[in-house]
């Protein structure tokens, strides 16, 4: 027989092989999660579970690479139709994905059908004694514990000058710095002004190392959990273990000053974790300071110094947008005594600006997700998520939904103008027990920061065409080279 012959006769058969392998692979989680959940399954919502072990994670990491990340839930939406709810197996679990304000709202302030149900990743990385892994009530306490010294009008005004003075400083240092990564050296701004808020730290050899580790850290957390040498996630798990290391010396030197009565010149969130004791006495471990300290540092420097360029970029990409922003800037500083610096007050004034912030937040949306897991079974939209199952909230999809934000991509301040979203349609913070307690810290330093950046400085991007990257956050690829020039003395 020749070669050809052979060939025709296998070739259907391999190819029918792949069909029945392919058709096989498939039915493996729907054998393992599905089955067993009897009559139920009929009433899971639409969607498939994907591949073993991987589950539907190739089709979104592939999105999430190219310049259409939303394409990965479109594909859901036009074949399942906008149910706002959709079964998928993602980060290692069954879990359904939700994506419209009334779905999201009713997981985010749940907490009788719903509890935190971060990836076994998220949590070995950020620390099961952190906010993500403790139970409702240690969260409770904690939580009251920590958000209060962040949060509020007394907090915050002990806190602006040091914000003021060190944005100052950091704008004209990077203005006699020519091309520089724009994004890193905001991270590092805004790492430093929670390092001196939470630990009272300025040294800066110590806030470099720590802030490149949560660069690593942060890269880990949306990848798959491969602990295998050249992937992100081992690098991660080595960041969190030098982060570990590094805090758990501080706390140590904080509790030897402590006993030794050494007075340090202001109390800070590290000495409030040390001093806790809940209703039975019991003080606080160091491995809970820590993975307190770990997740708060990352939560409240990554995403504010995300935003913070981005609203930079976007003024700048937007010059009757900047100019209307400017202009209220100089109003403002026009009424001031002289020799005076912002006040509270001040900050409060700046309407248009607050429109500027909360449009950055809607088109960039820093926190993709966040994750939940259903404690019995849940009807939503007339399907069941089952007990145990996890549950994303699609913040991407409820902030681009053309229905609520006509024009979603466009930058446009001027949308919120008078405007009042309705609940569960903007959730740049989230929502519920676990709403982001750094939220008025959060805009308060992008205020000081843009108010500075108007007056005097403008940037100049070195690619402006750079290719955006959205895990694991959105960011141009080259972390926004440009320089920062003075437009005024
Ligand atoms: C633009 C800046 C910020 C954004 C977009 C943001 C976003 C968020 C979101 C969406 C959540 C909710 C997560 C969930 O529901 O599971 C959250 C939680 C949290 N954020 Fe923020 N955040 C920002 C700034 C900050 C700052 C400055 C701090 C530090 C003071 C901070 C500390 C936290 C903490 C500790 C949590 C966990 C709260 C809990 O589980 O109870 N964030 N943040």
């Amino acid at each position: 027989m020749t070669e050809t012959v052979w060939i025709m006769m296998w070739l259907p058969l391999v190819v029918m092989g792949l069909f029945v392998l392919k058709w096989l692979l498939k039915r493996v989680n729907v054998w393992i999660y599905e089955s067993k959940l009897g009559e139920k399954r009929h009433y899971l919502p639409p969607g498939d579970l994907g591949w073993p072990f991987i589950g539907n994670m190739l089709p979104f990491l592939r999105a999430f690479k190219t310049s259409d990340p939303d394409s990965f839930i479109r594909t859901y939406i036009t074949r399942y139709g906008h149910n706002g709810v959709y079964k998928v197996h993602m980060f290692g679990n069954p879990s359904v994905i939700v994506t419209t304000p009334e779905t999201c709202r009713k997981v985010l302030t749940d907490d009788d059908c719903f509890q935190p149900g971060w990836p076994k990743s998220t949590m070995e990385l950020i620390g099961k004694k952190s906010f993500i892994g403790i139970s409702f009530e240690e969260h409770k306490r904690l939580r009251r514990l920590t958000a209060a010294p962040v949060n509020g009008h007394e907090a915050l005004s002990v806190y602006i000058k040091y914000i003021e003075e060190t944005v100052v400083t950091a704008l004209e240092n990077w203005s006699k710095m020519g091309e520089i990564e724009f994004l890193t050296h905001v991270r590092k701004l805004t790492f430093r002004i929670i390092m001196y808020i939470f630990m009272s730290t300025e040294s800066e050899h110590v806030m470099d190392a720590l802030e490149r580790e949560y660069t690593n850290l942060n890269y880990g957390v949306r990848a798959m959990a491969i602990n295998i040498p050249g992937f992100a996630y081992h690098k991660a798990l080595k960041a969190r273990k030098k982060l570990v290391a590094a805090f758990q010396s501080s706390v140590t030197n904080r509790r030897n000053q402590r006993k030794q009565n050494v007075s340090t010149n202001k109390k800070d969130m590290l000495d409030n974790l040390i001093e806790a004791k809940d209703e039975n006495g019991r003080t606080l471990e160091d491995e809970e300071i820590i993975d307190v300290l770990l997740m708060y540092l990352n939560a409240g420097h990554e995403s504010s110094g995300h935003t913070i360029m981005w609203a930079t970029i976007f003024l700048q990409e937007h010059p009757e947008i900047l100019q209307k922003a400017k202009e209220e800037q100089e109003r403002i500083v026009k009424k001031r005594a002289p020799g005076q610096s912002l006040t509270l007050k001040e900050t409060r004034e700046m309407e248009y600006l607050s429109q500027v912030i909360d449009e950055t937040l809607r088109v960039i949306t820093f926190s993709l997700t966040a994750f939940r897991e259903a404690k019995s079974d849940v009807q939503m939209n007339g399907y069941i998520i089952p007990k145990g199952w996890k549950v994303l909230t699609w913040f991407r999809d409820v902030h681009l939904d053309p229905e609520i934000y006509p024009d979603p991509k466009k930058f446009d301040p001027s949308r919120w103008e008078g405007y009042t979203p309705k609940a569960g349609t903007f959730l740049p913070f989230g929502l519920g027990s676990h709403l982001c307690p750094g939220n008025d810290l959060a805009k308060l330093e992008i205020s000081i920061f843009l108010h500075h950046f108007l007056l005097k400085y403008r940037v100049e991007r070195s690619n402006p065409g750079c290719p955006v990257m959205f895990l694991p956050h959105t960011r141009p690829k080259d972390n926004c080279l440009a320089r920062i020039t003075k437009t005024a003395p």
